[in-house]
């Protein structure tokens, strides 16, 4: 069972706990004997109050986080925001407090997101690590394959999901499924995943890359995994 960006957990327009409970349980269906429920919202990770409920719901739950290199997250962010709202300012004047002094704005969600390590030690207050599993989303890209064969591990499954059921799409630019669910034809994810990105100042990544450094090795040290992204 599966479904897609319900938000159960991040409903903050509910005042009392009861009314939260009740809404929880009702978006997260009851799970039978051999069946596995999934559900996926980004900005769980993000959230404050999301490991708490999560872990009122149930303490087994199993989290997989997919995390990409923070500099082409916040850009593929600003990427999505711009396509909605075009009018908004440039990528490098949201970037910074201050130009001058190459002050970053850490509270530009775009930004604060990518500070994965501080994210994850919110989680780490309830749940263990070993029911975390990270998926390096430049590797989903690079090796689907390899990267589903870890989760389907990680969820006690056999690996159903190999290399022959991808192909890489020239015209898309990445990988793309042989044959659609249910269906003969193959299929790519849709026109919002894979834009392409607005050339950013490089001596902005730059910056960013220094900025988030120290926050990427925490993250590498925690999790046990260097994921490359310096
Ligand atoms: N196979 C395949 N096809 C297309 N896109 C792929 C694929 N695998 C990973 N990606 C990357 O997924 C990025 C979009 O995911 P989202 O950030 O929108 O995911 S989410 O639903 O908001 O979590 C999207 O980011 P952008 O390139 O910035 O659009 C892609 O780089």
């Amino acid at each position: 069972m599966s479904s897609k960006h319900p938000r159960a957990f991040i409903r903050n327009e509910l005042s009392s706990s009861r009314a939260l409970i009740l809404m929880e349980r009702e978006l997260m269906p009851k799970t039978l004997e051999g069946q596995i429920t999934m559900e996926k919202t980004p900005s769980y990770f993000v959230t404050r109050e999301a490991p708490a409920r999560i872990s009122a719901m149930s303490r087994d739950t199993k989290l997989i986080v997919v995390v990409r290199d923070p500099v082409t997250r916040a850009i593929s962010d600003y990427t999505q925001t711009l396509s909605k709202k075009p009018d908004i300012p440039s990528f490098e004047s949201l970037t910074f407090k201050n130009r001058t002094t190459g002050l970053i704005d850490t509270s530009w969600s775009a930004i604060q997101i990518g500070i994965y390590a501080k994210h994850l030690d919110n989680w780490l207050h309830y749940f263990p690590m070993e029911q975390i599993l990270f998926v390096s989303g430049e590797r989903l890209i690079s090796d689907p394959a390899g990267e589903l064969g870890r989760v389907q591990d990680f969820l006690g499954l056999k690996r159903i999901i190999t290399d022959k059921h991808f192909y890489f799409n020239q015209t898309k630019g990445f990988p793309c499924l042989k044959k659609a669910e249910g269906s003969s034809k193959p299929h790519c994810l849709g026109k919002t995943k894979g834009r392409t990105h607005p050339n950013i100042d490089p001596e902005v990544v730059q910056r960013l890359r220094d900025f988030y450094r120290p926050f990427n090795m925490k993250f590498y040290q925690m999790t046990g995994h260097n994921f490359g992204w310096d």
